[in-house]
């Protein structure tokens, strides 16, 4: 079991730069998340915490070791990967048994680990097959107990279920976090899938252009997203963004009027709420009135979505509610659910 530290790591290659003056502290035990967009950096940090990458500048730690100069193999890590990387030619079994034999742990103790890990992963029974004879799956669940088997002080994981199909994406998540809760091994996890970081981490870490963005429990992220792209890249629909001005304790946007409560900031402002704290109604005493532009049922509820003066609104209404394309319903927000945003940084504002 280990913790991690990364200190002001970079990493450039001639002029790009993929990762800039990330810090991080991940905990003994700890499941952390790496969520951003494709090219955020979150792939190149987790190969130089692996060794396969060195970074231009800071220090990596893994437990109380700087391991900057360590070989990928000495830094007690096992990684899973998108492409399963499985040996065509050897079973299962032989498989999940090769990180063993490479690091020359006790013979006698194989067939014992071997089995154990392929248990933990529902594969007790698949032993004696080839690769080529698993579904997608199951090549998966090889490679996750070939990281088992090692016992290793700390798993990193890339993207490991971009693979597979989304019912089986969603039955293998939940596989990994039940794993990591059993083993106790501090897990990195990379994603650009919002979803599979909040299910899945302790903590996450929202990344973008090599920056990190904020660093919080799925809750933290979710409530108080620390600047509009969090905001925008957390939530399913996203948070909804409105740029406008304060005036009078209003928030106007063109010629939306919304109550804005105890915000003090006047002038340029971004309003941003979530679509299941707005209100849509078809009374006439609504805060504003605007045109449907699409209506979802979504099995437990209807997502609306309002043309406010051009911008797309997202409400999320209860599955019975019924309205057609084109006509105008009333929206409501409540002051207490508005986030604020200064409209030119991006940043949270605290009202
Ligand atoms: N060997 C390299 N040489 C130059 N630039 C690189 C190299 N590897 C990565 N980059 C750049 O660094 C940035 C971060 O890449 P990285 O693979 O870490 O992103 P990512 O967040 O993991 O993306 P994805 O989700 O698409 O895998 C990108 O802009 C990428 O183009």
């Amino acid at each position: 079991m280990a913790s991690i530290r990364l200190n002001g790591i970079t990493k450039r290659w001639g002029k790009v730069t993929g990762v800039s003056h990330f810090d991080l502290e991940v905990a003994d035990q700890e499941f952390i998340v790496f969520l951003g967009p494709s090219g955020c950096g979150k792939t190149t940090t987790m190969r130089m915490i692996a060794g396969l990458e060195d970074p231009s500048d800071g220090d990596i730690l893994i437990g109380d070791t700087r391991v900057n100069n360590l070989d990928p193999k000495d830094r007690d890590v096992a990684m899973v990967f998108q492409s399963y990387g499985l040996y065509p030619n050897l079973t299962v079994y032989e498989n999940i048994r090769f990180p063993l034999k490479v690091r020359k742990v006790d013979p006698t103790t194989h067939d014992d680990r071997v089995r154990k890990a392929a248990d933990m992963v529902e594969l007790d029974n698949l032993l004696h097959r080839f690769p080529r004879e698993l579904s997608g799956g199951q090549r998966q669940r090889v490679a996750l107990a070939r990281a088992i088997v090692r016992e290793p002080n700390v798993f990193l994981m890339d993207e490991p279920l971009s693979n597979l199909d989304a019912k089986l994406r969603v039955s293998t998540r939940a596989k990994i976090k039940h794993l990591q809760h059993t083993l106790k091994t501090t897990t990195i996890y990379v994603t650009h899938d919002q979803i599979e970081a909040m299910t899945l981490a302790d903590r996450v870490v929202v990344m973008n252009k090599g920056k990190l963005q904020q660093l919080g429990t799925p809750k933290q992220i979710y409530d108080t997203p620390a600047n509009t792209f969090v905001a925008s890249f957390i939530g399913s629909p996203a948070m909804n963004l409105l740029s406008g001005r304060i005036e009078q304790g209003h928030f106007v946007a063109g010629d939306a009027r919304i109550p804005a409560g105890d915000i003090q900031n006047e002038g340029d402002i971004t309003l941003g709420f979530r679509a299941e704290d707005v209100e849509v109604t078809l009374d006439n005493d609504a805060t504003l009135v605007a045109p449907v532009y699409s209506v979802e049922l979504l099995g437990d509820a209807t997502l609306v979505t309002l043309n406010i003066d051009g911008t797309l609104v997202a409400a999320k209404a209860s599955k019975d509610f019924e309205v057609e394309m084109d006509q105008q319903v009333g929206f409501r927000l409540a002051p207490e659910s508005c986030h604020w945003f200064d409209a030119h940084t991006g940043h949270r504002i605290d009202g």
